[in-house]
């Protein structure tokens, strides 16, 4: 049984986004207050859109803050299909238009190709990263941690910052953050809405297989606190 999560659970998604977004501009500035600088990632997909609007009105000091993706579909940056994309659309505006962002994605032909450059280009920033925000999906997949691809041991296992994934039941070649990478960080928050997502969340927790279940292998550590947001 994982016990160490925090689990909040909130009636309606716009307060959810309202709490959290305050508690990650306070985690930032607070980074910046002690070391001078901060370093933020984030997920992708439908999901966080709305806590990125919110969070980027927040008035800390954004010039100090050095943002990246858990994880990218390697597409180029003004597709549809790009976390990047979605990231410069709706965080990276308002007084958050000031903060230091670095994709993943660089102009190798394959993720397999770039990701030593993508590793390199990460090399800057503020180690332990202060904030990770996570989503999920109903695979239980997180980053691009997907159970149907072949890389999906050495996502886990590799102590590299970033890898190429193919997963074999989701668009486009990816590059992700290893689960080290992940790890190595002052604070998780995953973020999930709805109850198929909740559902998911609860397989997770008792599936002890984290292959199947990669969610679970930030879940069931003790070493970097996780608090889960979710709302129906
Ligand atoms: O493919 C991805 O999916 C997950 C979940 O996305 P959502 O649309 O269900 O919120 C996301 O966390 C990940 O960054 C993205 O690349």
């Amino acid at each position: 049984m994982i016990k160490d999560s925090v689990f909040k659970s909130f009636d309606d998604k716009t307060a959810l986004e309202t709490q959290l977004a305050e508690r990650i501009a306070n985690q930032l500035q607070t980074a910046i207050d002690a070391r001078g600088k901060a370093s933020l990632v984030v997920s992708g997909g439908s999901t966080p859109v709305a806590l990125f609007q919110q969070l980027s009105k927040k008035a800390i000091e954004w010039s100090e803050v050095y943002i990246t993706l858990a994880d990218e579909r390697w597409v180029d940056v003004d597709s549809d299909d790009s976390n990047e994309k979605l990231v410069k659309a709706h965080l990276l505006q308002n007084r958050a238009a000031a903060a230091k962002f670095r994709g993943l994605k660089n102009m190798f032909a394959s993720a397999e190709a770039g990701a030593d450059m993508t590793i390199e280009q990460l090399a800057n920033f503020p180690k332990p990263f202060d904030v990770v925000v996570l989503g999920m999906g109903n695979d239980g997949h997180t980053c691009s941690w997907f159970p149907c691809s072949l890389e999906i041991e050495q996502a886990l296992s590799t102590d590299s910052l970033c890898l190429a994934v193919n997963p074999g039941n989701a668009p486009h070649g990816r590059i992700t953050i290893s689960k080290q990478g992940i790890l190595a960080s002052r604070q998780i928050y995953l973020h999930i809405v709805g109850e198929q997502k909740l559902s998911v969340y609860r397989q997770a927790l008792e599936n002890e297989d984290e292959k199947a279940m990669p969610i679970r292998a930030v879940l069931a550590q003790h070493s970097t606190p996780v608090d889960v947001y979710w709302s129906a």
